[in-house]
């Protein structure tokens, strides 16, 4: 942020800019839109072509501008649609009617022109207003009968100044509309800042051009800049070559320094293989530089080598991501690429290139091979074997230059297909893999990348899709990233933390799980490139800042895993009121909470639905019970087809110990203040000694029997006097001694029938009757099943068609640390083998 703000002040400093200059480079509207854009950080925005090809499309775009840019960010413009290709089309028009001197070829091409020309005209008239259409109207007539000019004067002057009028009338139509209707905006012509030394190579003159355009850049209005092209020492108009506009944008967020440059496109983001092809690819969220530019390197569709290059700059300290998002759906996540740690550099996919051909001479053997590699920059090489993979355009290229030191060489038709990823030539384990992927295919050689972020295949035949599937699969079949949230770290949480570390070394099921956020009521702290489990205590009480649920949200929205799991271990309804946007999100959610599971019917079925219809999982098993499978028990019994009529028992931990505990011999009180130091009462103990907890735990498990309940249907006896039912936590347990004179009441009259007292759940379903619940504090005798207890154990009893003479019967601890927190766990590894099975769903806008 501070680099940023340093940037602004430099560009501002520089504004001044002469009257003539601003004339020439703004189209001014009557009254320009007060601003309201929305966003604060310096930004590269690129639309391509096909993000502005019709009205609405621009349309789409115009409002992600609104809520993406700031004043002083940069928008970079593609032409609309194909207008490029129907210039390129214009062109080679003319020259064929040059060679065959044909009069029906200029009445074909008066016919083209006309064409170009309604439809930009269509465009203009559809989107701007009166005034504004007048003038951009009138400015495109004149555009026109330069390039007829062009075309039929001076043709092989002019070839790129007839394809850069695309990107000018698109710039020049977007920054109209966005003064109409979102911002003050200039347009600017890229030939009037940006240098580079030749089409070929393309080197910026970085200096020259970044002073050019804090020139031209106005303070005060969003900068609309034409892509793809340039100008050259002399001043003439060059372009940047295939994809040059992602060229241009990120040539640009070097010369100003941005923080980010967004490709907006119409796909949104970047695959583990091509998704056309590959259904069962997956989104790479975050690629670190090197092997972005790698997959650029070796055909990736979407991404292109040089587009990366102004942005690795090891020598700088600015780093500038890239992201590629849709603009058919803004809201969709994307690819970000930039400076990744460990999670993202386990990211590996798939890419292929077909017509290559594999040059093999005693030039491309030792150190000779060096000279060959700096002139040609191959796909790539063998030093030892001496061969390398070119492209069927260099094949003239390699010959010439091979005779000329009177070597031979000999073509064969290749194709290859590279398994990209950090560093993955250095690993023995993927290059085995992926030599037996390809066994079916006989390739012909396998060679790691100058980087070693990629290993490549040379293959005799072009790459089937089949055979890019195949590899895909293997390659990727165990590579769904998941990420682990958890909230609450106190009394359960803190030993969830602790057993963490251990679990994620012996489960297998827990491999690709990342430790990625901690929360407490007030702090958070999230780190997408994962926490060190070993220390996520001691991290998140040094590192953890302020957060509020709104800023939960929106990182939850934007998570960049394949899945992510957040452990509810709180026991706040408020932050159980965050479920039905987690499960809408797709987020999976583990409780420990009992709030959201005995919540109204109507607020519990919704979250039901909701969780449903976004395919999030959801576990709770620890509500009730803790680490004991009751929730388990019974989904399998009603899941086999089994109906359940009554569920009784002890189902407080507390309650249990306390009167399991009770004799007399101490006050009440005081085993209650013991109760809540071990860790075994809810953290306030009104929750157990009013019932309530038991009275929710009882909700959840007729819920999961199948019944439709509320918690109001379920009598509630509250041990709690009234004096003490309103106080704070702190007051009720400074006077927790006011209990004492009620309980030893009840103790000695049950005694003196010698019998106990328990506080014992009740649900009864019958067809006749029909359902009847409650939860209360019972006289039993001492020879019950219920009265017998190791204190703290709860126990279950389930009558059931299947149980009907004989109850089934579950018992053990049903409180404390280590079994909430192994119950837990046990939630966490089920859920994520049952993420292990789940089909990523590939969602490609624009393609598909
Ligand atoms: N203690 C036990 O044996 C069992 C407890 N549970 C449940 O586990 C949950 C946690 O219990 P304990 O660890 O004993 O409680 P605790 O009071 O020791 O810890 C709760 C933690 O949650 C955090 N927290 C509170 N509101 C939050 C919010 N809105 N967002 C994020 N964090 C928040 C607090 O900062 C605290 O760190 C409760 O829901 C309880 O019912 C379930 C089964 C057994
Ligand atoms: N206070 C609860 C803890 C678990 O839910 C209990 O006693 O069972």
């Amino acid at each position: 942020m501070k680099q940023e703000n340093t940037i602004l002040n430099k560009v501002n400093e520089n504004k001044a800019v002469s009257s003539s200059e601003i004339a020439d480079n703004d189209f001014i509207t009557e009254v320009a839109a007060e601003n309201k854009l929305a966003k604060h950080a310096i930004q590269v925005h690129k639309f391509g072509g096909s993000s502005l090809a019709t009205a609405k499309c621009i349309k789409r775009a115009l409002e992600i501008i609104r809520e993406n840019c700031q004043l002083n960010d940069i928008v970079v413009v593609s032409a609309n649609g194909k207008t490029t290709d129907r210039l390129f089309a214009l062109y080679s028009l003319v020259e064929r009617t040059i060679v065959e001197h044909t009069i029906q070829k200029s009445d074909e091409l008066t016919q083209a022109i006309d064409e170009l020309a309604k439809e930009q005209a269509q465009l203009i008239t559809e989107l701007l207003n009166a005034n504004n259409t007048k003038q951009l109207l009138l400015r495109l007539n004149k555009d026109i009968e330069q390039l007829t000019t062009w075309l039929t004067a001076d043709i092989a002057q002019h070839h790129n100044d007839v394809l850069a009028l695309g990107e000018v009338w698109s710039a020049r139509l977007l920054s109209a509309l966005l003064n109409e209707q979102v911002c003050p905006s200039n347009s600017i012509d890229s030939r009037d800042f940006l240098v580079i030394d030749n089409e070929h190579s393309c080197v910026v003159d970085t200096a020259l051009s970044a002073a050019q355009l804090r020139q031209r850049r106005q303070f005060g209005k969003l900068a609309v800049i034409t892509g793809y092209i340039s100008k050259d020492s002399r001043g003439k108009s060059c372009t940047l070559g295939r994809n040059g506009s992602d060229y241009s944008a990120t040539i640009i967020a070097s010369l100003v320094a941005a923080g980010n440059v967004t490709l907006w496109t119409d796909v949104d983001g970047i695959y583990s293989a091509d998704p056309r092809v590959v259904p069962s690819a997956r989104k790479l969220h975050r690629l670190p530089n090197g092997v972005a530019k790698e997959l650029g390197r070796l055909g990736n569709p979407v991404l292109h080598a040089k587009t990366l290059l102004p942005l690795i700059n090891p020598l700088s300290e600015h780093h500038t991501h890239l992201h590629v998002a849709s603009s058919f759906d803004a809201q969709v996540i994307g690819t970000e690429i930039g400076k990744f740690g460990q999670i993202a550099k386990q990211e590996l996919s798939v890419t292929y290139l077909n017509d290559l051909l594999l040059a093999q001479s005693v030039s491309f053997i030792g150190e000779a091979a060096a000279k060959a590699k700096a002139e040609f920059s191959p796909i790539c090489i063998d030093n030892q074997k001496g061969f390398m993979v070119i492209t069927q355009g260099q094949q003239k290229a390699l010959s010439d230059w091979l005779a000329s030191h009177d070597v031979e060489i000999t073509f064969k038709p290749v194709a290859i297909i590279a398994t990209v990823g950090h560093r993955v030539a250095e690993r023995g384990d993927i290059r085995a893999r992926f030599k037996r992927s390809l066994k079916a295919a006989k390739p012909l050689n396998l060679v790691g990348s100058d980087n070693n972020h990629s290993v490549i295949a040379i293959l005799p035949e072009p790459c089937s899709i089949e055979l890019l599937n195949t590899v895909h699969h293997e390659m990727t079949k165990d590579a769904r990233h998941i990420g682990l949230v958890v909230a609450g770290m106190g009394n359960i949480g803190e030993r969830f933390l602790e057993l963490l570390p251990a679990q994620l070394n012996k489960v297998y099921a827990l491999e690709n799980l990342h430790l990625v956020g901690l929360l407490s009521s007030k702090k958070a702290l999230i780190n997408n490139d994962g926490i060190d489990v070993t220390q996520a205590a001691s991290l998140f009480a040094q590192e953890a800042q302020s957060y509020d649920h709104e800023q939960l949200i929106s990182w939850l929205t934007q998570n960049p895993y394949d899945e992510l799991i957040v452990v509810d271990i709180t026991p706040s309804e408020d932050f159980s009121l965050l479920y039905e946007q987690m499960f809408s999100l797709g987020v999976h959610v583990i409780g420990a909470n009992k709030w959201a599971a005995s919540s109204s019917t109507a607020h519990y079925n919704n979250l039901v639905n909701t969780a449903d219809s976004n395919n999030s999982l959801c576990l709770g098993n620890t509500t009730v019970g803790a680490g004991l499978p009751i929730n388990y028990a019974i989904d399998d019994l009603r899941q086999s087809g089994d109906s359940i009529s009554e569920l009784s028992g002890i189902f407080s931990g507390t309650l249990s110990w306390l009167f399991e505990t009770y004799d007399g011999s101490s006050n009440f009180s005081e085993l209650l203040l013991n109760a809540l130091a071990q860790g075994i009462t809810e953290p306030d103990p009104r929750e157990d000694l009013s019932g309530r907890d038991v009275q929710r735990k009882l909700l959840i498990l007729a819920r999961k029997a199948g019944f439709e309940l509320a918690l109001e249907d379920i009598d509630c006896q509250n041990l709690v006097p009234e004096a003490l039912q309103a106080l704070s936590t702190n007051d009720f347990l400074a006077r927790a001694s006011e209990l004492d004179e009620y309980f030893a009441t009840a103790l000695s009259e049950a005694n003196s029938k010698g019998a106990c007292i328990r506080y014992v759940a009740r649900f009864q379903h019958n067809q006749e009757t029909g359902v009847s619940a409650k939860v209360s504090l019972e006289v039993l005798p001492q020879s019950d099943a219920f009265a017998n207890l190791t204190p703290c154990d709860n126990i279950f009893q389930i009558s059931s068609h299947w149980y009907q003479d004989n109850p089934l019967i579950i018992r053990g601890p049903g409180a404390g640390r280590d079994v909430t927190a192994g119950g837990l766990h046990s939630d966490l590894v089920k859920i994520c083998q049952q993420l292990a099975h789940k089909q990523s769903q590939v969602k490609i806008k624009g393609i598909n």
